[in-house]
């Protein structure tokens, strides 16, 4: 076709070239507007790769093809193919620079959408040499056009291509394009919004209880459930928790009177779809509190007004502060202040002033900007300005927004949909629900996923295959970030998967890493940090043992400027750089700058938590 010509002067293998047809993947024709596409993203993909010897037109093709005309991750992926295959002839191929610099040119060049793609994954014996690899690229250039565009990802190992050094003996990985392009299907469907919120407090503050209040006010709870749990409770002698029921769902946690782990509930309003997460808030439970602050785009903290109540939740043992520093140290900005159980001081506005006064102080030291926080005076137990707003006359005083209208107020946090996939698991159940091997539930912190697509497991590094999917209750085909999913996968063992992991794109997998540099925030400290001290890391639902491994340097909060290399210990309230080791085999992580949801990490020791970090370097 005459609107190739301009790209015959790239080093083509003839035996793999064919320009008379577009190749689809499944032998089908594309569109025009696909053709164009390709049209233009050859060109571009030329220019930027002019002077890498060996990449057929026929491969150009079918990489914008799988990566639907991505040209930053073609160009990526072409780079690595050669630059992998063909080390030692041809060192010059594919430097680590050009591939950096190649993509933000074509950028402009091309700035459609990014669709996160492909994939469908095979195990097979790696050719081990270089020249084995050129055999291997042969037999694939005669294996491709079957009905599922296969490319060779043998090479993909991408530590050993970016040094030029022999390629390592990776398992080969087989590519298959996705079905649509979610980026797509997204901007034309109208989606309502959904937000996640946690629940914070000391224990007994009345979380569970508010929330259930909520539920039952909104319509998500019927009057007989509440019912129900009144009688059940009461024969328990837990009457004046049958509200908590609705959220503490577990015999323990209804016997005890205390939630243990992280409940979750949804309801929705015709504005947005809310997701609560309805965190612990015994000081036991701290690990499952972080797990439920991680997923949450904004906080609801709760105080118990009555007399002796905000005292003791206040206190440095309390879990008031402890929860508000860790909620912010996990990047929830807006935060609502729910003064609760006010009926118990007859609503009483100097209570609530004094309250207010005391907690502002404390959250601005904490880094909230005042503007993000809302004092909102209320009760749980009555619903006195939960819903509605109140018609109690002794609450005259306030004239605010109830506790809804202010969950409304607030913007969920922007997601990238079109970065390369990452999902948080939740919780890993064995049998499918609905069919596949494994179900798990988690959040899609980045990038999208649709059924069949292929994701990777991290840090056991198993392909899995996604068969189906609910976002948010509901059946669908395809999620974006932000969605809460349950995920029915194929073709992976259960003991590859855990609480914790990451299912990503399995052209850019998270790496795990058994150490790395952060700069930390301490908080108050029973006792200094030390070289060498073990702790415990949280992120998400990862808890694991590690290691101070050096304490580099004692920072300006404002600035970040070194004010002491090499302390002997850090202090509270310190900023430092300091590098931490694992104990053991690592955990999957990314930088802050590279997400910021992989890239943060919460500091335990003793029960105690120490110090808040975002991640600057991996080791
Ligand atoms: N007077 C009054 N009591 C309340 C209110 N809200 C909750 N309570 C009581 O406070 C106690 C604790 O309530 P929960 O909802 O279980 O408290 P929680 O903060 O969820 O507890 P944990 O999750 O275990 O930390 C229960 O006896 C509730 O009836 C309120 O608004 N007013």
């Amino acid at each position: 076709m005459s609107r190739h010509r301009d790209v015959r002067n790239l080093d083509l293998d003839e035996e793999m070239y064919d320009d008379d047809d577009y190749y689809d993947g499944d032998g089908h024709d594309m569109t025009y507007e696909e053709q164009e596409q390709m049209e233009a993203g050859v060109a571009a993909v030329h220019d930027a790769l002019n002077g890498v010897p060996g990449i057929t037109l026929k491969e150009i093709r079918e990489t914008l093809y799988y990566y639907y005309f991505d040209l930053e991750k073609s160009i990526a992926w072409l780079l690595e193919q050669h630059s992998v295959k063909k080390p030692a002839a041809k060192p010059k191929a594919a430097p680590t620079a050009s591939k950096a610099s190649a993509a933000p040119e074509v950028a402009k060049v091309f700035s459609g959408p990014s669709p996160d793609d492909v994939v469908i994954a095979a195990r097979e014996e790696g050719p081990k040499s270089g020249k084995k690899a050129k055999t291997a690229k042969k037999d694939q250039a005669i294996a491709a056009p079957t009905n599922q565009l296969e490319v060779d990802m043998q090479a993909m190992n991408m530590g050993s291509s970016a040094t030029g050094g022999a390629p390592a003996p990776a398992p080969p990985i087989k590519i298959a394009r996705k079905k649509v392009n979610v980026v797509e299907e997204y901007a034309k469907v109208d989606v309502k919004e959904s937000a996640n919120f946690v629940i914070i407090g000391h224990v007994d503050a009345g979380k569970s209880t508010m929330m259930g209040r909520l539920l039952y006010d909104i319509g998500a709870v019927d009057e007989r459930t509440i019912q129900k749990f009144r009688k059940e409770s009461e024969k328990m002698g837990k009457g004046s928790f049958a509200l908590a029921w609705v959220m503490d769902s577990t015999d323990e946690e209804r016997a005890r009177g205390v939630t243990v782990d992280i409940a979750t509930n949804q309801f929705e309003t015709p504005k947005r779809k809310f997701t609560i997460l309805d965190a612990p808030g015994h000081a036991d439970f701290v690990p499952n509190m972080i797990a439920g602050a991680a997923q949450a785009d904004f906080a609801v903290l709760v105080i118990d007004a009555s007399t002796g109540g905000f005292e003791s939740g206040f206190n440095v043992r309390g879990q008031t502060k402890e929860h508000a520093l860790l909620v912010r140290s996990l990047g929830v900005q807006n935060l609502i202040v729910a003064v609760n159980k006010l009926d118990s001081v007859d609503w009483n506005h100097e209570r609530f002033e004094e309250i207010e006064m005391q907690v502002s102080q404390f959250l601005t030291n904490a880094g909230f900007d005042p503007q993000n926080v809302q004092y909102i005076p209320c009760s749980g137990l009555t619903g006195e300005n939960l819903v509605k707003r109140s018609a109690e006359p002794a609450l005259t005083w306030f004239n605010g927004p109830t506790v809804l209208g202010a969950l409304e107020s607030i913007a969920p946090t922007a997601r990238a949909i079109e970065k390369s996939l990452r999902i948080s698991v939740q919780d890993v159940y064995k049998a499918g629900v609905t069919g596949g091997s494994v179900t798990i539930s988690g959040r899609v912190d980045a990038g999208n996923v649709q059924v069949g697509e292929t994701v990777h497991a991290a840090p056991s590094g198993e392909p899995a295959t996604v068969k189906s999917m609910q976002v948010n209750d509901d059946i669908a085909d395809w999620a974006v970030a932000g969605s809460n999913v349950v995920l029915n996968l194929n073709d992976i063992d259960p003991m590859h998967l855990k609480a914790g992991d990451i299912l990503c794109d399995p052209l850019n997998p998270v790496p795990t890493v058994r150490a790395f540099r952060a700069r930390i925030i301490t908080f108050d400290l029973a006792r200094p940090i030390t070289n060498g001290a073990t702790i415990v890391l949280h992120r998400g639902r990862i808890n694991e043992a590690a290691r101070i491994q050096a304490l580099v340097a004692t920072i300006d909060r404002a600035d970040g400027q070194i004010i002491k290399k090499k302390p002997r210990h850090l202090a509270s309230g310190q900023s430092a750089v300091v590098e931490i080791a694992f104990l053991g085999n690592g955990i999957p992580m990314e930088t802050f700058k590279d997400s910021k949801d992989l890239g943060r990490v919460i500091l335990r020791t003793g029960g105690d938590t120490i110090a808040a970090g975002i991640v600057d370097e991996l080791f």
